[in-house]
């Protein structure tokens, strides 16, 4: 964090330049003076109107650098014609706090809510400001939001995204310099902080990380780009500084249909935290819940029992409720919630359950608490329940990977079912005559995503482990930047271009990672998988006639279409930028899909 606020020596080159993989290519080109930015870094950058669509427009806005701070917060807007910046006049609606124009800053969270940018904190005039400052660009006007409620405070480095009208933030250093892991959401409309209900386990506290929206996108016939903002249901969280770089990855769920749901049910803000499993830990890739299902006596609750032992730390079991009498040696609250039939009743007409079933004479069911408070503690939830329940689970929000047990043989099932000695002859029975259906469905690809037999018990331990992900120094997501801070990460359709940064050095780093968000899957606590990325190495520029741009950090970026990204400023490492570069990326869709797969 350290380097977020020192002081750069001498102004850089100002300039529009591009860098491209693909073949049609401009050469450098350099302006200066009228129409160039000042070098600067940690500025703000904002772009109104959705990048596809015909009236973008990009603001730099402040910024740390050389000369001293300007006294007020200089704002330039791109011409992308002339490929360069000019300079825009505001002025301010006074008010008792902001009686003249807002003072120039830096290191501020920035988000856009239709017209109006906005700037959440910052460093500026030696101290972390506690102040949010909206720019109306139809009007060119500056007016300070006095927001109700608890919102972050003074900070800078945190990052602010805006999901619709209300704006996301998290992290951030405040006045004492410490990093936080806070998420507070501004209503834009409402003019209220608000401090939602957090489900899962939060990241490490952090800032000057990177924070972008992904998930679904609007479809086509709902995208007007020259009105729609940029969509996505979960914000991507990269890496950042905390007591050291970090090279983690996180997604802050903030409208899949499960956090939906979520807030509907408790009538408030609700967020959830996964994790993008990374490196080469022991990590779960399937972070989202798993379905055991087989027939009674295949051995499910064995490997479950197994499972829960070697790792408790990761993997939590979803206790179900119960009509059946406990057995010996079953503890309520712990193997079942064994429940009254009325009471059972009553709950499910209350709508606290996932799913229930009737198997074998008995009401079974997940309550929704359940599997909440495993995700609550960060694991990952594991649920042994039969077919009928895997079915209505497939048909909820619930995003969960699906596995079947078989036995070896029916016979080899009767004999496991009476060696276990815990029902009667009519329930061995009842149990049996289940078993034939429940096996029909193992072969059902719609319902269940993988099938093991249950031959010798080790065996299929170790298989279930693997495709868990459980197997020791399984990588699961690929090709993501490693620990840094100040980088940017850009979203472009389905990829997020990943950009600079500093690690544990001085030197500023040039790389490039694009990442794919494509494939996304959950959006529950602990859910998200599917996160993918690539390091792009010098192949897949064509540097012959491209300019190079330097290694930076705390620079900023914005998409300029589904392939184009432009950077804007930044630090060397000894001078703050006044470059802009634009990072081309022609014909990745076909180059970069192939090297995916
Ligand atoms: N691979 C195996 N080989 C031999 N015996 C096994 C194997 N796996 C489990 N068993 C035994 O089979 C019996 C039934 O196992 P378990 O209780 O785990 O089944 P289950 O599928 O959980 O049944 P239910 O659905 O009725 O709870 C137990 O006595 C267990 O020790
Ligand atoms: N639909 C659900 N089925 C469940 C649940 N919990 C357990 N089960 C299934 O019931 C049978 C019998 O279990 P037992 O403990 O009496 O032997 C077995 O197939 C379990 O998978 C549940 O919450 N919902």
């Amino acid at each position: 964090m350290a380097a977020v606020l020192e002081k750069p020596a001498v102004p850089a080159e100002n300039g529009l330049h591009k860098v491209s993989t693909g073949q049609e290519m401009d050469g450098p080109q350099t302006s200066s003076g009228a129409g160039s930015l000042p070098a600067c870094f940690d500025h703000a950058l904002a772009s109104i109107r959705h990048p596809l669509g015909s009236n973008q427009q990009v603001y730099a806005i402040g910024g740390l650098g050389e000369p001293a701070e300007s006294p007020s917060l200089d704002v330039h807007l791109l011409d992308s014609e002339n490929q360069s910046w000019e300079a825009v006049a505001t002025t301010s609606m006074s008010s008792k706090t902001m009686p003249t124009n807002p003072a120039s800053r830096g290191c501020q969270a920035t988000a856009v809510v239709g017209n109006s940018i906005y700037l959440i904190g910052g460093y500026g005039g030696g101290k972390t400001l506690d102040e949010v400052l909206e720019l109306d660009t139809a009007t060119k006007q500056w007016r300070q939001v006095e927001a109700t409620g608890t919102g972050p405070g003074a900070v800078s480095g945190a990052t602010a995204t805006a999901v619709g009208d209300k704006i996301y933030v998290f992290g951030g250093a405040g006045s004492d310099h410490n990093p936080r892991n806070s998420v507070h959401i501004l209503d834009t409309i409402e003019h209220t902080w608000l401090t939602p209900h957090i489900l899962g386990d939060p990241p490490p506290a952090r800032c000057a990380h990177s924070a972008t929206l992904v998930g679904p996108a609007p479809s086509k016939a709902e995208l007007d780009p020259d009105t729609t903002p940029l969509a996505g249901d979960r914000i991507l969280m990269l890496g950042g500084y905390g007591a050291k770089p970090l090279g983690d990855a996180w997604f802050l769920e903030v409208a899949t249909p499960y956090v939906k749901e979520q807030m509907q049910q408790r009538g408030e803000a609700v967020v959830a935290w996964s994790p993008v499993a990374a490196g080469t830990s022991v990590q779960t890739p399937e972070r989202r819940p798993v379905v055991i299902c087989g027939p009674s006596g295949v051995g499910k609750g064995t490997l479950i029992n197994k499972l829960m032992a070697e790792f408790p730390g990761q993997l939590g079991f979803s206790v179900s409720h119960t009509t059946r009498k406990p057995r010996k040696g079953e503890e309520n609250g712990k193997h079942y919630h064994f429940t009254e039939k009325a009471d059972f009743e009553r709950e499910i007409a209350a709508g606290k359950f996932l799913e229930y079933a009737h198997v074998h004479d008995n009401i079974y069911g997940t309550s929704i608490a359940a599997v909440e408070a495993v995700g609550a503690a960060g694991r990952t939830c594991i649920l042994d329940i039969d077919v009928q329940g895997a079915q209505l689970v497939k048909n909820s929000t619930l995003e969960a990977l699906f596995v079947f047990i078989l036995p070896p043989s029916e016979e080899e099932l009767e004999k496991r079912l009476r060696g276990r000695g815990s029902e009667d002859e009519e329930q061995v029975q009842k149990r049996l005559r289940a078993a034939r259906g429940e096996m029909a469905r193992a072969s059902d690809a719609s319902l269940f995503n993988h099938t093991l037999v249950n031959d010798d018990l080790d065996k299929c331990y170790a298989s279930l482990k693997q495709l868990l992900g459980l197997a020791p120094g399984e990588a699961t997501a690929e090709g993501l930047p490693g620990p840094c801070s100040g980088h940017t990460s850009t979203a472009m359709g389905d990829r997020v271009l990943v950009y600079g940064g500093v690690a544990d050095g001085p030197a500023p780093l040039s790389d490039v990672h694009l990442l794919d968000v494509s494939n996304l899957t959950g959006g529950a606590p602990e859910a998200t998988t599917g996160l993918r990325g690539r390091k792009l190495s010098r192949a897949d520029f064509n540097f012959d006639r491209a300019f190079v741009p330097e290694a930076r950090y705390n620079h900023k970026a914005v998409a300029l279409s589904k392939f184009e990204v432009l950077l804007v400023g930044g630090y060397d490492g000894a001078n703050a930028l006044g470059n802009t570069a634009v990072l081309r990326l022609a014909e990745v869709e076909r180059s970069w899909q192939g090297c995916l797969s």
